[in-house]
């Protein structure tokens, strides 16, 4: 399995600039499948979620084509209405390929995406919604079933503003019939990214961005272009990159209001951060600040997608910070490897845990626990003197575009082996 050797102590500076973001782009290829037709997506990473999402597309009969950044799926030639298990197994956001498959077909079949390692993960909302449009599900043996006789718009109430609930209820609500409301929706901005996409096939959404989404079914959709969203999430650990190591970065095509909660807890950690021509520029704190409390949740709360590369910063700062989980049950796998290069971290509950700045991180052989968790450990190591070994990066894969050649083109020390 591929590792990262990175030998830090460099000083990450230059300029950047991000591609689309996996939240936005896995929705909207899974939405790809309504329009029976052509759909033209730019800005697309080149990340291995990515690829994962050609294969389900392929494997129910879409033919895909991916050259420079641009993505090109035709849907009209569907012919199968089964997902096949491994692609579930390999990425737990298949599921949003649900509500998509049922809003074009009479049938689908997918396997449950199960939990994963940063918590249980339950579908329940998801299909509660489904089934609030019309559609019958059988839940048997790992497998769910779908039936659809008609697809009737209806008023869906999330207990609690799920992103993947939102978008497969997006998905399935737009050709049913009459109007569907969402109650308490997710307002991430990837939604309000599905939202112009789904719009621009000809759909009739209104609203994301706010917790009431309205949804007026059509008959039909058409062929669509769209280009997606830089990725908030990446933008962020490279600033977080920059700063761990006292340098500068400057970033083109940044959409400013998305980065507020991520840039808002990096001002308090004395980051100078100013807003340039569609971009920004960070200069990092001669010392880093400690942030009293780091409290994840729901956009535009601080997100979980950016609590362990934080927890990374923070690790070097000048004082305590406390960082409650509040979205994923197990997310702070990051922290034990984290303590591994030094840094001083005490668990109070399993979601809440005490962050006590050192002057300096070890170098040491880290594993990636998950996505962010293995971001955070790149991050730490690149903040420290010697090399570290950073393994099981797969994970860091299915997120980041090219972060090898990305960090050393801002000067790090990083080889793939
Ligand atoms: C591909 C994608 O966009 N992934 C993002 C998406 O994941 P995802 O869509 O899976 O996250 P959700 O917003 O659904 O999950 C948030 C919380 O709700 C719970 N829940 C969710 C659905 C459900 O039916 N029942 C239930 O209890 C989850 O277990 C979790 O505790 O949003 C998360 C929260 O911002 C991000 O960390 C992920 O990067
Ligand atoms: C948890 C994440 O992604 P996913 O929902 O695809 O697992 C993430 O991007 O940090």
């Amino acid at each position: 399995m591929s590792k990262y050797i990175i030998t830090g102590g460099n000083k990450l500076e230059g300029k950047l600039s991000i591609r689309g973001a996996k939240n936005a782009i896995l929705p909207i290829m899974a939405a790809s499948i309504l329009n029976d037709d052509v759909s033209i997506i730019h800005n697309v990473p080149r990340i291995s979620d990515v690829d994962v999402m050609i294969k389900i597309l392929e494997s129910v009969g879409c033919k895909v084509n991916y050259e420079s950044d641009t993505l090109i799926i035709d849907s009209s030639t569907i012919d199968s209405n089964e997902i096949e298990e491994h692609y579930v197994r390999k990425m737990r956001s298949s599921i949003i390929i649900l509500g998509a498959m049922i809003g074009r077909l009479d049938y689908t079949k997918i396997s449950h995406p199960g939990g994963c390692a940063i918590g249980s993960r339950p579908i329940d909302l998801h299909l509660k919604a489904l089934k609030d449009l019309g559609i019958d599900i059988q839940e048997e043996n790992g497998f769910i079933r779908c039936f659809k006789k008609e697809l009737i718009g209806n008023s869906i109430n999330f207990e609690f503003p799920s992103v993947g609930a939102t978008e497969n209820t997006m998905l399935a609500a737009v050709k049913a019939k009459g109007i569907t409301k969402i109650y308490n929706a997710a307002r991430e901005p990837e939604i309000e990214d599905l939202q112009d996409f789904l719009n621009a096939m000809g759909a009739k959404v209104k609203g994301a961005g706010t917790n009431y989404i309205e949804i007026e079914g059509v008959d039909k959709l058409h062929k669509a272009e769209h280009t997606v969203i830089p990725d908030r999430i990446a933008i962020g650990s490279y600033m977080i990159a920059s700063a761990i190591t006292g340098g500068r970065l400057e970033v083109d095509r940044v959409i400013v209001s998305h980065m507020e909660p991520i840039n808002d807890k990096l001002k308090m950690a004395g980051c100078e951060i100013e807003y340039i021509n569609n971009g920004l520029k960070l200069i990092a704190p001669k010392q880093i600040k400690a942030i009293d409390l780091v409290r994840t949740s729901p956009h535009p709360g601080f997100p979980t997608d950016m609590q362990a590369q934080l927890m990374a910063l923070m690790s070097l700062s000048n004082g305590t910070s406390i960082f409650y989980e509040t979205i994923f049950e197990n997310r702070f796998m990051h922290c034990a490897e984290l303590t591994r290069m030094g840094a001083n971290i005490k668990y109070i509950t399993e979601n809440i845990c005490m962050v006590k700045g050192v002057k300096k991180l070890n170098n040491a052989t880290v594993t990636s626990p998950d996505l962010r968790g293995g971001a955070s450990l790149i991050l730490a190591a690149l903040a420290t003197q010697g090399e570290t070994e950073v393994s099981d990066i797969y994970h860091v894969e299915r997120g980041y575009e090219d972060i090898e050649n990305i960090l050393k083109n801002l000067g790090a020390n990083i080889v793939k082996m």
